[in-house]
Parts: structure tokens; C-alpha cells; sequence
């Protein structure tokens, strides 16, 4: 029988499906993530894992790793995983694709609206006791309808929210680092360089994977070609941004707001200067998070992993398989 490791704790049905074809450990514990040094040991005596976007899967954790055959990722962004690292030793490396892609949009749509309409600033305001009058100007934001989006990394998720944009009535720009011919022809979206993006869009929204490449993707001169009144959205990945250069132009009002699902270092801590501006609607990392999607991503997950032992190749490899799979 192999011998599987499923780094949190997940729903009894996942867990008895692997049971079927491996024995299984489970770090067990709900809010903390299992520590390194017990992951480890795990990988040592493993065939497969079952790992969340909270491991980081370096090549030196894989260095006994000799049994193991795959790695699945319960996640569409595998960043935490040393991919190359992994392909040398032959282990394949999987995630959770489109499973998510709806619910991550609704998410980002959602922070949109929540920061361009102060709405979390609104209900705290409420809830403080500050309300004594209605009065004209009082918590004013942003119009969200008819005006411009950009969306920069037109993927799945990019294509669901400009599903979403369409509705509200908006003109929807994009960078890719492709066009997408389809998106263009269905929902009338227009392909821009990245800087005339940056320079016409009222929201902005990044939906890239976090790659060497997009690291600090928006940075102090990308964020100062931004209009004074745009928002920045950010659900991919926190390194995507320079988070200093964001809170500079947010303190100088070089731009308007920001929404964030996705931190650099995760959980933010809580001195972090982005969390004390009142213009910043700071989540965490939810995109994904209906009940309904997390169970499909664990169940995607679990199919991989079973695929990957049994030496087929799983719907989701993200690197080349090893030659002895088909
Ligand atoms: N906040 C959350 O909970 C979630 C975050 N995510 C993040 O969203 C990312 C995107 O997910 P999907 O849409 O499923 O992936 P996808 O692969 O379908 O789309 C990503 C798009 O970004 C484009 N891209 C890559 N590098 C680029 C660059 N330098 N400039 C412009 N475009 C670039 C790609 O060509 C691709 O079209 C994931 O990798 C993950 O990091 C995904 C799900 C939930
Ligand atoms: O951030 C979540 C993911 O699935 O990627």
C-alpha cells in the first residue's frame, strides 16, 4: 500500500477515498500550519502529499524525498513548490484548475465593489457609533459602472471577472502575456500594452501567477502611471506587488485605494503599514473559499494524488511526467 501525507486537516469523504489505495497521516491541527521539520520527516517515508499553498516545498525538503511520486498541490498557483526541483527527482507536481475560477472572480468583483464604495470603512463607521446625519459627501467613493477596468493576466480567473465587468456595464481593457482571441470576440475586451493600461484604467485588477517574472510586477513606476482616482485589486499573489511602493502611493494619494486578498508574507502581520490605511479593504486570502469550491478543490486534489500513485498521469501535472507514467 502507499503511503500518503495530507499536510491539514480535510473532510472525512476526501480522506477515505485516499484511504482506499494508501495509508494516510494527516497533520490534524485546523489553524496552524504543519512545521517544517515534520514535513520533512513525512516526505521521507511518503509516496504522495497532499499540500495546501501554506508549504513551501524547497529542493532541500525534497533531498530525502526518495520515495515520492507526487506532489498535489490544493491550489491553481503552485508558487510555494519548487517545480524544477521536483521534475529532477521525478516527482510530479499537480494543482486545481478552474474548479475555482468562479468563486475567485465573485471574490475579486466583490472587493472591487467593497473598496470602490468604502463599504467595510462604511459598516465600521455604523457600527462606532460615528453616524449622526446624512449628509452629501459623507463616505463618498467611486462609480463602479461605465467606467474602465483593466485586467492584467487574462487566465481563467481575468476572463470570469471581465464576465462579471461586462454586466456593470464597463469598458474592459487587458494585458496578457498572449491575446486572447476568444475574450476579445465574446465580451468585447480590449488588449492593451501594460503601461496605457495602467494609465486608463479606474480599477485594475492583477490576476497573474506569481512567477520570477511577475514579482514586483507593480511596482513604484507602474503604480505612478495609475490615475489619482483608480483602485488596485490584487488576488493573485502578494509578491506581485511591492507592497512599500503601494503604501507609499496610497499615503500620497498617488492613487485612490487598494483591495487585497494576497499578502507577501501571509498571515500579514498585524503592525503591517497597508493594514492601518483606511483606503485598504485587506482580506485573507478567501478567493477561493466557498465551501462548495474548497470541496471541489480537495476533491481534484484527492483524484490527482490517486492518479499519480497508481502511476497515471493526473488531469493537472504541471510538469513533464516522468517517463515511466504514460
Ligand atoms: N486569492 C485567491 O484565493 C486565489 C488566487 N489565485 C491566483 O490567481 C492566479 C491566476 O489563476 P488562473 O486565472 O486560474 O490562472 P491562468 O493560468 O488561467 O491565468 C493566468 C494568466 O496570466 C497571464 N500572465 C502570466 N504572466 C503574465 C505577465 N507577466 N503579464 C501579463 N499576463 C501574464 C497568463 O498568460 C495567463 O493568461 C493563480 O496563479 C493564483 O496565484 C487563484 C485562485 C484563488
Ligand atoms: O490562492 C489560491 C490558489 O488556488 O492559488
Amino acid at each position: 500500500m502507499y503511503s500518503v501525507f495530507i499536510t491539514r486537516s480535510l473532510p472525512d469523504p476526501i480522506v477515505e477515498k485516499i484511504e482506499q489505495v494508501a495509508k494516510v497521516s494527516m497533520w490534524e491541527e485546523e489553524e496552524v500550519p504543519v512545521p517544517q521539520e515534520r514535513l520533512e520527516k513525512e516526505l521521507e517515508q511518503a509516496d504522495g502529499i497532499l499540500c495546501l499553498l501554506t508549504e513551501t516545498i524547497e529542493e532541500k525538503l525534497l533531498l530525502g524525498a526518495d520515495r515520492l511520486k507526487i506532489i498535489s498541490n490544493m491550489a491553481v498557483g503552485y508558487n510555494n513548490i519548487d517545480v524544477a526541483a521536483a521534475s529532477k527527482k521525478g516527482i510530479m507536481v499537480t494543482n486545481t484548475p478552474g474548479v475555482l475560477t468562479e468563486t475567485t472572480a465573485d471574490l475579486t468583483f466583490a472587493l472591487l465593489m467593497a473598496t470602490a464604495r468604502r463599504i467595510v470603512e462604511s459598516s465600521t463607521y455604523l457600527k462606532n457609533g460615528k453616524w449622526q446625519t446624512w449628509s452629501p459627501f459623507q463616505l463618498t467613493g467611486q462609480d463602479v459602472y461605465g467606467t474602465t477596468l483593466g485586467i492584467i493576466g487574462m487566465g481563467r480567473i481575468g476572463e470570469a471577472v471581465a464576465r462579471r465587468a461586462v454586466g456593470f456595464g464597463m469598458n474592459i481593457l487587458y494585458n496578457n502575456r498572449s491575446r486572447n482571441m476568444e475574450a476579445e470576440k465574446q465580451l468585447g475586451v480590449i488588449y492593451t500594452d501594460f503601461e496605457t493600461l495602467l494609465r486608463q484604467s479606474d480599477f485594475v485588477c492583477v490576476l497573474t501567477p506569481y512567477t520570477p517574472e511577475t514579482r514586483n510586477l507593480i511596482d513604484r513606476e507602474q503604480l505612478s502611471w495609475m490615475k489619482k482616482t483608480a483602485t488596485l485589486i490584487n488576488t493573485s499573489r502578494g509578491g506581485v506587488v511591492n507592497e512599500d511602493a503601494l503604501y507609499e502611493a496610497l499615503v500620497g494619494h498617488k492613487i485612490w485605494a487598494a483591495g487585497l486578498d494576497v499578502f507577501e508574507e501571509e498571515p500579514v502581520p498585524l503592525n503591517h503599514p497597508l493594514l492601518s490605511l483606511p483606503q485598504v479593504v485587506a482580506l485573507p486570502h478567501i478567493g477561493s473559499a466557498s465551501i462548495q469550491t474548497r470541496m471541489r478543490m480537495a476533491e481534484l486534489a484527492a483524484a490527482n494524488l490517486i492518479d499519480g500513485l497508481q502511476g497515471k498521469k493526473p488531469k493537472h501535472l504541471v510538469n513533464p511526467a516522468p517517463s515511466n507514467i504514460e
